[in-house]
């Protein structure tokens, strides 16, 4: 018979709120601690920035969300659907449109009173301590904080799904103590008002420095967009008089220049960071079983970005990878867990599962991908989400949705980052089983 365990989950964002539904459909009694007052995560837009706008401060008063004001999705709705509950049948759905950020709310809000998640959902209780309540015995003590009151209480699991862009990183720029211009990290852009008149150097040229990039490059005076490989992204951003690409930063000094490592330089005011996230789970406690590395771009050993072999299963993560089909991807891995954690679907020995980390890192190495890279799924996205519905034995993902995911792909490669959303066309419809 399968089993039923009292389960936690951290966060109610998308991650959260598809973890609550799957270990519940499969019989589990579900407790869901979100810190703030609504569900949805990242996509509650949140128009106050925090003070220090580097966000370094561990003491400061975390904005949760990075969303900026004009942000349209960067898959179309169709790929940001569940498997069985589509956001095409939100309002004004077009299956094939990239929506606007408030609908991706509006989306997860229906989706969590579709299925009856609200209530169990413990507002404004932040968690500030999980650990296990002895090594080896599998059962964990999760403190959480509301207004003035602190609890504990006991749990079979823990699912952590707190999010993964909250906790900016920023450039080592040399020179930058002494560099009197106005830094920015991403996490704290908005809308473009500020930079009017402007000159900026955004650094990153992932989606948030491209967006960025394209909203501000309308009123700053001048736009420099700095990036590890030059050259090719400026290309994907429009003719734009006033943006030109560089190099690395190579340093900066305390007249306000800003030197490249291609030898050119700028007099900026501005220096606004694309520089990414750091993995950080400040409230997990486990003696050094489970690390976050690598300047907080890895996290781990965690089997298939999951399960942290020691711990498992009693603690398991949803969301660690960072591209792909992101809602999807959550979906199967909270189907596994709950899955799992009633033992329908066993895991590998502890020794079998950490080989398996270690196989994956040393085929990073020897295709010399960085280790930073280690929860990229490109370009095995679909590999991966095939791997884990297999767990289940479920299908493979409709072959309709992978061209879909590859044709976006394709396309922003070729007319540019800064135009995919309105330019490409999927003309295989009929190949969508939905
Ligand atoms: C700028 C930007 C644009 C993006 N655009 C897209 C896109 O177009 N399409 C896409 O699929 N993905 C996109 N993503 C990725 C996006 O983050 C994921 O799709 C998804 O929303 C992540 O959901 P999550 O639940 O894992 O995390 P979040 O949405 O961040 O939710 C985490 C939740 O945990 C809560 N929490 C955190 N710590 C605690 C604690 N200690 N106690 C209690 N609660 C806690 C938070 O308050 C939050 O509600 C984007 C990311 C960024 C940064």
């Amino acid at each position: 018979m399968a089993e039923s365990r009292k389960v936690a989950v951290i966060g109610a964002g998308a991650s959260g709120l598809v973890t609550s539904r799957e270990l519940q459909r499969e019989g589990h009694r579900v407790v869901v601690f979100e810190k703030s007052n609504q569900l949805g995560g990242l996509w509650v837009y949140n128009p106050r920035v925090e003070t220090d706008l580097l966000s370094l401060d561990p003491n400061r008063e975390i904005v949760h969300s990075s969303l900026y004001k004009f942000l349209r999705t960067n898959l179309p709705r169709r790929l940001m659907s569940f498997s069985d509950y589509s956001f095409d049948c939100a309002e004004n759905g077009n299956r094939l449109n990239f929506p606007e950020h408030e609908e991706v709310l509006k989306f997860l809000n229906e989706f969590a009173n579709d299925f009856a998640i609200n209530e169990l959902i413990r507002f404004n209780t932040e968690v500030v301590r999980v650990a296990p309540v002895e090594f080896g015995a599998n059962r964990w003590i999760v403190e959480s904080k509301s207004e003035e009151l602190s609890s504990e209480e006991v749990f079979d699991s823990v699912v952590i799904c707190n999010g993964h862009y909250t906790t900016p990183r920023v450039a080592n720029i040399p020179g930058i103590h002494n560099w009197p211009g106005k830094q920015i990290h991403s996490h704290n852009y908005r809308v473009p008002e500020p930079f009017k008149d402007q000159i900026v150097v955004v650094i990153g040229d992932g989606p948030s420095g491209l967006d960025i990039c394209r909203d501000i490059v309308t009123v700053a005076k001048q736009v420099h967009l700095s990036t590890r490989s030059s050259e090719i992204e400026v290309s994907k951003l429009d003719n734009y008089e006033n943006l030109w690409n560089h190099s690395k930063i190579d340093h900066v000094d305390e007249s306000g220049e800003v030197t490249f490592l291609d030898g050119s330089s700028i007099q900026a005011d501005i220096i606004l960071h694309c520089t990414g996230y750091k993995y950080d789970f400040p409230f997990l406690e486990t003696n050094g079983i489970i690390s976050v590395d690598d300047e907080g771009r890895v996290v781990g050993p965690l089997y298939k970005h999951v399960f942290p072999p020691k711990l498992s299963p009693c603690l398991s993560f949803v969301g660690i990878p960072s591209q792909g089909i992101i809602f999807l991807g959550s979906e199967l891995q909270a189907k596994w867990i709950a899955q799992v954690l009633s033992g329908k679907v066993l895991l590998p020995s502890e020794d079998d599962m950490l080989a398996d980390v270690e196989d994956h890192n040393r085929q990073l190495e020897e295709a010399g991908i960085p280790k930073r890279h280690t929860h990229r799924l490109h370009p095995h996205v679909m590999e991966y989400i095939d791997w884990i519905a297999a767990q289940m034995e479920m299908p493979s993902l409709d072959a309709g949705l992978k061209e879909m995911y590859w044709s976006i792909y394709k396309c922003a490669r070729e007319v540019g980052y800064a135009n995919y959303r309105d330019l490409w066309v999927f003309d295989n419809l009929a190949k969508l089983s939905l």
